[in-house]
């Protein structure tokens, strides 16, 4: 049998036109993460996605429409939401429940046919922008604010999240950032969505899946944990001693490194340019330049360069979001992601089954209860 990978590293496990990382550039159906940035609305992106070519006005504004139209969720999905210890629960846990229990509801769950998962496609990416936002005011004793039609999803995420119109640079902040976290490969929540659809299972089990993947600090969940690092930290004076300290501890530093990337993450400056801009806006520059300060000590030390994680703490943190809602915000715009992988493994799909290379003991004889020892 073959060697095995730690991790997988290396391992080419699927063909995609959706997106790729070549020389530390990363291009989504061959634009640049750059030009997208700079351009493309968070819907524009959506429908690149899933249908492989930039929309005509046409075509966006039918995508925008689908999405707005599609965004409120069954009341059950508010009742289950309020029963939770709203103390207790991680809003990715909220999440991954709630996109299950919205499974459920769907009369379509488990029709096959590639129309019927495109719709759910577009109820899942529009529903979950509801559930974040709903749970997140639900635990604060607030109602939850159903989504406006006339407004972009963007808009309507900030709108459902504080229950007024957002301003345009929040709006602008929000949109690059969903933008910018869209896709990537076959990142680790990505192949578990497409293992899980790949025995044929429905869509809502492959987002649940994924969502569960995501959760975790060493994925998407790091993004938190950087906001809760700068937040121990407190002032730029100990950034340095913090970060020698974790060294000598040898404890991971969130938001630093990269399975692929090896000379930096394209969409870090992106989202260090926009934590620049929003702490100056808001007068709380420190968070950018700890931040700085830690990059800039991490690459010199471990030659770790910062990822898409790291800045986007500083920059949720900006515009006034808790920081265990940034993951749930990063899941929000990689359902568009997950999406358009789970449609691209329907259409030419095989059974996902590698193999484990065995290291237990030789076969052993099976011994009778009374006998062991
Ligand atoms: C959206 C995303 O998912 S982006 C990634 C988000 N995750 C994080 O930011 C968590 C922190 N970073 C990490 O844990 C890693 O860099 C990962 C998981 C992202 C990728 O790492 P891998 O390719 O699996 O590398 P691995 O974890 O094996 O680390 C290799 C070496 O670099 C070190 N290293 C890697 N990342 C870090 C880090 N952030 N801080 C300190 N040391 C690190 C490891 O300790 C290890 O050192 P060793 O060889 O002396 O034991
Ligand atoms: O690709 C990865 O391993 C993790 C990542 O950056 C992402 O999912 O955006």
């Amino acid at each position: 049998m073959a060697t095995t990978t730690r991790g997988l590293e290396g391992v080419v496990a699927s063909k995609t036109s959706i997106s790729s990382i070549i020389d530390d550039q990363l291009t989504y159906v061959g634009y640049t993460i750059d030009d997208l940035a700079e351009n493309a609305s968070f819907e524009e992106v959506v429908y690149l996605l899933w249908n492989l070519k930039l929309p005509t006005q046409e075509e966006l504004d039918e995508i925008k429409k689908e999405l707005a139209d599609n965004m409120e969720v069954p009341q059950a999905i508010y009742d289950h939401l309020k029963s939770y210890d709203l103390k207790a629960v991680h809003p990715m846990a909220a999440l991954r429940t709630a996109v299950s229990l919205l499974g459920v509801y769907d009369e379509e769950a488990d029709v096959m046919e590639t129309e019927a998962n495109r719709r759910k496609a577009i109820r899942i990416q529009a529903k979950i922008a509801s559930i974040v936002t709903a749970f997140a005011r639900i635990r604060k004793g607030l109602e939850p604010v159903k989504p406006k039609k006339d407004l972009g999803y963007a808009e309507n995420f900030l709108y459902m999240l504080n229950g007024k119109e957002a301003n345009e640079i929040e709006i602008e902040a929000i949109n690059k950032a969903l933008v910018l976290h869209a896709d990537h490969e076959l990142n680790a929540s990505t192949f578990t969505a497409r293992v899980c659809v790949a025995t044929l299972s429905d869509i809502y089990s492959g987002i649940t899946a994924a969502i569960g993947a995501l959760k975790g600090p060493l994925h998407g969940g790091a993004n938190e944990n950087v906001m809760k690092m700068l937040l121990e930290i407190g002032e730029e004076d100990n950034a340095i001693p913090y970060i020698e300290k974790k060294f000598a501890n040898k404890e991971k530093i969130m938001g630093m490194g990269h399975r692929v990337y090896q000379n930096g993450d394209p969409r870090a400056k992106h989202l260090r340019e926009m934590s620049r801009q929003l702490t100056k806006l808001t007068g709380q520059e420190k968070w950018y330049n700890m931040s700085i300060k830690i990059e800039d000590y991490v690459k010199e030390k471990k030659g770790l360069p910062a990822n898409v994680d790291f800045y986007s703490a500083s920059v949720y943190h900006s515009l006034g979001i808790d920081y265990d809602l940034f993951t749930p915000i990063f899941a929000v715009s990689r359902t568009s992601g997950w999406l358009a992988h789970i449609l691209e493994q329907y259409a030419d799909n095989r059974l996902i089954r590698p193999r484990a290379e065995y290291i237990g003991p030789d076969t052993q004889q099976f011994v009778p209860i009374s006998q062991r020892g």
